[in-house]
């Protein structure tokens, strides 16, 4: 049936403007002024804004890490997602040295096929580069769409790679039209650092902060610029945390290079002083790179402003406190790295950028949607509000007050990251191609209702034969 959503204020990243929008087969079939409602659903939108359903470009959904598995998988994880007005996620899918990438591939299908309850692509780790990987992945990015890929530069023993993997797989994403994700840390000298803490006596969460100081942040931003300079490559910085990388990102985007900076909610609200908590909750706050010091906030919302950065990832990576962070007890070392975020990413960057001041309505809605579409291949599909483009769509109350809880997020974890946080804004209904996943702020989607997305190769090559397809 016709959707029509009538008397919202519709803004995309360029526009806000009051319109209509009818919904024909999953798409947005025309926007005008008092379009027919003959035949329609009529859905109300008055006092709210109509956005763009939200893309989160960096989520970890039953991933194993630190000897234990992640808490949202991809039925809790994308619900808590759509709740949060966000339509679509990237996932990263994990690979283990030695064996094909389609197998890891094939894993991660399996993970998401019948659970997830809005659309999702992958992106894929690259842990070693050999002649096997090489001839695999013009076929993976052919055959599953899958145009971009991830370095770790930390995670020493786990998922670390070496300079020369990061170089090689910035050569071949060059060639092959992707985009080179890193997790940017100095892996070995965190290694150094966290092993002296712990021969010190020091084992309390606080000193996963302490052991990766901004400064190998800052230096391996730094490194991975510089190699993309010299492959000539595209480059995307995950979880920016701190100032010395905004730093080093700023510098290398003003030399000319192809290189993005992603953040996330947790550095622009929170603050190196939660990992203190007693009684062990600051466990509930590590993860990587750690929260800094308050003043890097600043940093990074003037970073958002100013495009030095230009996206918002949930790193979405949850685990209880109770059995599963409590690992860490008397070694911080043994705290799984992650927090649940994905629910909260559009909220915050709202409530705390658009009401505050800090960003513009428009540039909210590029930084957690529009963006992320055109850098990840999925734009004009998905990330914009117009005729043609997939009706994912938020239906955004701006004015209503909340508090942020764990007795109230849809998150299958036993915290909240940002609990008693009051915020402004909240989705009321989202939609995805068309279809209600949450209406009147009740879930009515179906497990096994999100579609695997096939990606278009980034840059100059979306107008290459395959992409033609998937432009509309
Ligand atoms: N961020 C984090 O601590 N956990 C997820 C894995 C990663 O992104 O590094
Ligand atoms: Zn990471
Ligand atoms: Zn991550």
């Amino acid at each position: 049936m016709k959707k029509i959503v009538k008397n919202g204020t519709i803004v995309t990243a360029t526009d806000t403007y009051k319109a209509d929008l009818l919904i024909e087969d999953g798409k947005i079939a025309m926007i005008g002024r008092n379009l027919d409602e003959k035949d329609a659903e009529v859905i109300d939108a008055k006092g709210c804004y109509v956005f763009p359903g939200g893309i989160d470009p960096h989520t970890h959904l039953d991933m194993p890490f630190g000897g234990t598995v992640t808490k949202d998988d991809f039925e809790s994880g994308t619900i808590a997602a759509a709740f949060g007005g966000t339509t679509t996620i990237i996932d990263f899918c994990l690979t283990n040295k030695g064996e094909p990438l389609k197998k890891a591939i094939e894993t991660w299908h399996n993970k998401a096929k019948g659970k997830a309850v809005i659309d999702y692509g992958f992106h894929l780790m690259i842990s070693e580069i050999n002649d096997d990987v090489l001839e695999e992945l013009p076929k993976i990015i052919e055959e599953e769409g899958i145009t971009s890929f991830k370095v770790f530069m930390a995670y020493k023993n786990v998922f670390q790679a070496d300079d020369g993997t990061l170089y090689r797989t910035l050569v071949a994403a060059k060639e092959l039209g992707a985009l080179v994700m890193v997790h940017a840390e100095n892996g070995d000298v965190i290694d150094y650092l966290t092993k002296k803490a712990l021969a010190d006596g020091n084992t309390d969460p606080i000193y996963h902060a302490l052991t990766r100081p901004p400064e190998v942040e800052g230096e391996a931003t730094g490194r991975a610029c510089q190699l993309t300079e010299l492959a000539g490559s595209q480059l995307y910085v995950v979880h920016v945390s701190c100032a010395q990388a905004v730093e080093k990102i700023a510098e290398a985007r003003n030399k000319g290079l192809d290189i993005w900076g992603e953040t996330c909610p947790q550095y622009l609200v929170l603050d190196q002083s939660y990992l203190e908590k007693p009684n062990f909750e600051g466990a509930k706050y590590v993860w990587s790179p750690p929260l800094r010091e308050k003043w890097h906030q600043d940093v990074l919302w003037n970073a958002l402003k100013n495009g030095q950065l230009q996206t918002l990832g949930s790193d979405q990576c949850s685990f209880d406190f109770k059995g599963q962070k409590e690992l860490g007890r008397g070694d911080f070392t043994k705290i799984p790295n992650g927090g649940p975020m994905i629910e909260d990413r559009v909220s915050i960057l709202f409530s705390e950028g658009v009401k505050k001041g800090r960003i513009t309505l428009n540039q909210f809605v590029d930084i957690m949607s529009t963006r992320i579409a055109k850098l990840f291949g999925l734009f004009p599909k998905k990330g914009t509000i117009a005729v043609g483009a997939d009706a994912d769509l938020v239906i955004f109350d701006p004015n209503v007050e909340r508090v942020i809880s764990a007795e109230t997020h849809h998150m299958s974890v036993d915290y909240n990251a940002f609990e008693g946080m009051k915020v402004t804004g909240e989705p009321v209904s989202v939609l995805s191609r068309g279809e209600f996943v949450i209406r009147d702020k009740t879930f009515v989607g179906k497990p096994g209702y999100g579609q695997y997305l096939n990606r278009a190769r980034y840059g100059n090559y979306a107008v290459s034969k395959r992409d033609e397809k998937l432009t509309i």
